[in-house]
């Protein structure tokens, strides 16, 4: 029961409140009509989250098609399914166990149904899809068998070189084999590069972001038609851009019959996922059995986050910042800050961003590295902060929300909202940039720096995303 009433919680808290626009309905939820296999679940699980059987931890032990051993090994899951050069990177990388969501998933995964993968920040949902990948691939055939969609340049850079980490030659059993070739199509590369890339190496794998993607198809110069799996990483930001949502529905209808493909939706954030799971099954995205697998319901944010606030007079926050950066000394940190709004470049000012990274090249004692990544920086230079970022080091990167989505940088330690983030969910991402090592016990703080008439905001964002927020004086 105690399960029961936080799944209410959690479907109060993170469905209705959020805008999401991932299909913009012409008529109101009351004349939602699920899906007759819909119902059936709804109407057995009147609170169940899910379509399918497979909802969270809870439920396992009812479903005997679910592997429910708590001490099973990522080989032990994947061996069957996934070839043994592939499974022996995991192990070098050092990925024996599988986290929550990989327990949960894999075994679904390889059955070969459609699924959303639900799961908080920093969990390893790239990990469980692109081990799908590997299982599905065959990599004597010469064309384009899986496809995996990201929001943003770095989170492809990002899911391109994880993909190609486990793809690596280790030994000489993979040289014989033709190797399996991973392609970034990514916003900001030159058509002309990629399409000599396309030529030189004819990719198995694609990440790749949607404007890219579509250039590629429209000028034919890739072709979709053998497409196995479709993963699309971030699923919620995506529905809700404006100028990606219409490219992504077509992708999603297009290029390979449902029946033969698998489809992957992965997020920390769904909001209104019984809405997303029915047009999903309406809109044929996926197959009527998709699967929505939430792992962790309860606790949306992962629990190793220590959340504080500090309430200050805006011209008071960048002196704030540098005193809490100085009694913290983080190891790494990210400083979000809000996109420069129209009205303040009309006024003629600075962007909040490059005045936060000159307090802090004129003022900050550490010895950190100070970075800065956002949308309208060039793509080489977003490229350098974050090849920069990835090597390692002390760094501290000030940041849009550009940077709030998928990136990994598990040496992240603190996370301070320079500016408050719009929305709950753009809080819980922003959080999610620290506590990324799935097995550490170390606490990653997030402080939150806001005004006496932000607290009430702040407060909200508690409710939803049930943490609570600590004040900080200094
Ligand atoms: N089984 C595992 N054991 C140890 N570490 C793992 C395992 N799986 C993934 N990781 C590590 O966990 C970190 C987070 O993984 P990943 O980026 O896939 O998270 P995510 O769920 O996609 O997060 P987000 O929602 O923020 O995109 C990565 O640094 C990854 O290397």
């Amino acid at each position: 029961m105690g399960c029961c009433s936080t799944e209410i919680l959690v479907l109060q808290g993170l469905s209705w409140r959020f805008p999401f626009s991932y299909n913009k309905p012409t008529h109101t939820p009351a004349a939602f009509r699920p899906h007759p296999s819909f119902n059936t679940c709804i109407n057995s699980h009147p609170i169940s989250v899910s379509v399918s059987p497979i909802t969270s931890s809870s439920t396992n032990q009812e479903h005997p098609n679910f592997v429910d051993d708590q001490h099973l090994t990522l080989r032990g899951i994947c061996q069957a399914h996934v070839p043994d050069h592939i499974l022996r990177r995991v192990e070098e990388v050092g990925y024996f166990t599988p986290t929550e969501i990989q327990r949960q998933a894999l075994p679904v995964l390889f059955s070969g149904r459609d699924c959303i993968l639900h799961a908080q920040t920093g969990s390893g949902k790239t990990l469980a899809y692109l081990l799908l990948v590997y299982s599905v691939i065959n990599t004597q055939r010469s064309a384009v068998q899986a496809l995996i969609v990201v929001p943003t340049r770095e989170l492809g850079m990002q899911v391109a070189k994880v993909a190609r980490m486990l793809a690596a030659k280790s030994d000489q059993s993979v040289l014989d084999n033709k190797p399996c070739t991973v392609m970034a199509l990514l916003d900001g590369g030159t058509l002309k590069r990629q399409k000599s890339w396309l030529k030189a190496e004819p990719p198995t794998i694609i990440v790749g972001t949607l404007g890219s993607l579509c250039q590629m198809l429209e000028k034919q110069m890739i072709k979709l038609e053998s497409m196995r799996v479709l993963v699309i990483d971030e699923v919620d930001f995506m529905f809700n851009s404006s100028n990606q949502v219409s490219s992504l529905r077509k992708l999603l209808i297009s290029y390979s019959s449902i029946n033969n493909r698998q489809t992957i939706f992965a997020s920390a954030s769904i909001p209104q996922h019984r809405r997303f799971l029915y047009d999903c099954i309406q809109q044929k995205w996926t197959k009527t059995d998709v699967v929505h697998i939430h792992a962790n319901p309860v606790q949306p944010m992962p629990a190793c986050l220590l959340h504080r606030f500090l309430i200050c007079s805006r011209s008071e926050r960048h002196s704030a910042l540098l005193s809490l950066l100085q009694s913290d000394a983080p190891q790494s940190a990210i400083i979000f800050v809000n996109e420069q709004s129209e009205k303040s470049k009309k006024a003629g000012n600075a962007p909040a961003t490059n005045v936060v990274i000159d307090v802090l090249k004129n003022s900050h004692e550490g010895s950190h590295e100070i970075l800065l990544l956002e949308e309208k920086i060039n793509f080489n230079s977003r490229a350098a902060s974050f090849s920069e970022l990835r090597q390692g080091g002390s760094y501290i990167l000030v940041a849009t929300d550009i940077a709030g989505r998928g990136v990994d940088l598990p040496d992240t330690t603190h996370i301070y909202n320079f500016d408050l983030p719009k929305d709950a969910v753009h809080y819980l991402h922003r959080a999610g940039r620290t506590g990324r090592k799935p097995f550490s016990e170390s606490k990653c703080v997030v402080t939150s720096i806001i005004t006496l008439e932000e607290r009430f905001v702040l407060q909200k964002y508690e409710n939803e995303l049930m943490f609570l927020c600590e004040e900080l004086f200094l």
